[in-house]
């Protein structure tokens, strides 16, 4: 057993790596990584970290220790990892010559990409896959909010055994899990909501509760579901109902949606997704690695998804400044006639 209070980096620390390490920092020493702009915040504002089931926790300033050199994690044993996955090279190539050799390295990304591309530069390391199945939202001024439901999972390996304590001590325990890839693909199909989302401009509620763009994320889904059953992929189950059902929930009339869906629709009035953040502030989205990921297990299939391949043109078309919004109708007749052309 490694000693009870064990040394954690994270690596990229805005709304996931604060939210987490904030938490974890209660119960050990935490080493927030990231960008000059988040840590002056952090360190005239401390963080305020809430939830959607009423949970508070304030960090003052002098209580956080949120650094702009990497090189701090050398000496940690759990480096969490929480840049967007854009970056996940550049902070592999950056932590290759600084991490210990027993260190744990725990993705906690969205995609399928990161944990190959950090083993690859991290071979002595374990690298593990994580998934953050809750919107933080960042409100600005140091506050970070919980701003829907769900328990953080992990890959099972021993390596993680010491520090599964620290996490439950803190509110948010860790689910094993063996089927990490399986997983990992159920979030993305979720994911696929993330650029409707941001086209729409609305809230996640707001967005999820009319059906024109139910439809899109459904058709989205259809085409992901589709490559995933010829690759003899079966994505876990993260929902009430499997997410091969997910598109008929999906289609169904708003009222019945609203009445069968409450789980789901069970977010903060005010979250969005983080593509639509990427894009409000101006940055790349992870496009790439989510819609983009469908585009690509389809086509090794030897089948199309151009409903995926549409919504990630239009997604890329945004990132390069063309912000509009796309209605409910307009978002649908442009997926659907996309998926009908070929
Ligand atoms: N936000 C959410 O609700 C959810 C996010 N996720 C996933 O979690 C991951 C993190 O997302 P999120 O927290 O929203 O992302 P953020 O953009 O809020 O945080 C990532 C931070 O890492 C910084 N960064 C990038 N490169 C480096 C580097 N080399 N060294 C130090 N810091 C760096 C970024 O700075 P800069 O902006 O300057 O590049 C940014 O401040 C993503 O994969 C996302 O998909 C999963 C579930 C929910
Ligand atoms: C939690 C969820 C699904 C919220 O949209 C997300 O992963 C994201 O915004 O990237």
């Amino acid at each position: 057993m490694n000693e009870p209070h064990p040394e954690i980096a994270v690596i990229g620390a805005g709304s996931i790596g604060c939210f987490v390490g904030g938490h974890l920092g209660m119960q050990t020493r935490v080493r927030l990584v990231g960008r000059e702009r988040v840590r002056a915040v952090i360190a005239e504002h401390g963080m305020r970290l809430t939830d959607l089931d009423g949970g508070r926790v304030e960090r003052l300033p002098q209580d956080l220790d949120y650094v702009t050199d990497i090189t701090v994690a050398r000496t940690a044993e759990l480096v969490l990892i929480t840049v967007k996955s854009d970056d996940t090279p550049a902070v592999a190539q950056a932590l290759a010559p600084v991490l210990r050799e027993s260190a744990v390295v725990l993705s906690l990304q969205n995609g399928l990409q990161n944990v190959p591309v950090l083993r690859e530069a991290l071979p002595k390391c374990t690298v593990l896959a994580g998934m953050v199945p809750f919107n933080v939202l960042h409100r600005g001024h140091g506050r970070l909010h919980r701003a829907s439901a769900g328990t953080l999972m992990a890959e099972r390996h021993a390596a993680l055994a010491p520090f599964a304590a620290t996490f439950a001590a803190c509110g948010l325990p860790l689910e094993l899990r063996d089927d990490m890839r399986e997983v990992q693909w159920a979030k993305l199909l979720l994911n696929l909501n993330n650029g409707v989302n941001a086209l729409s401009d609305l809230p996640l509620r707001e967005e999820l509760a009319l059906r024109d763009y139910r439809r899109c994320l459904a058709l989205l889904q259809d085409e992901a579901l589709r490559a995933l059953k010829a690759a003899g992929i079966r994505p876990a189950r993260l929902t009430p109902l499997p997410a091969r059902w997910l598109p008929t929930l999906l289609r169904a009339p708003d009222a019945v949606f609203g009445l069968l869906a409450q789980r789901l629709l069970a977010i903060d009035p005010l979250a969005r997704s983080s593509t639509w953040e990427d894009l409000a502030a101006g940055r790349r989205t992870e496009i790439e690695h989510i819609n983009g990921e469908v585009v690509r297990l389809a086509s090794r299939q030897g089948m199309p998804a151009p409903a995926n391949a549409r919504l990630l043109a239009l997604v890329h078309e945004a990132e390069q400044g063309d912000r509009r919004i796309w209605r409910r109708s307009e978002l649908w007749d442009e997926l659907r006639t996309a998926a009908e052309s070929r």
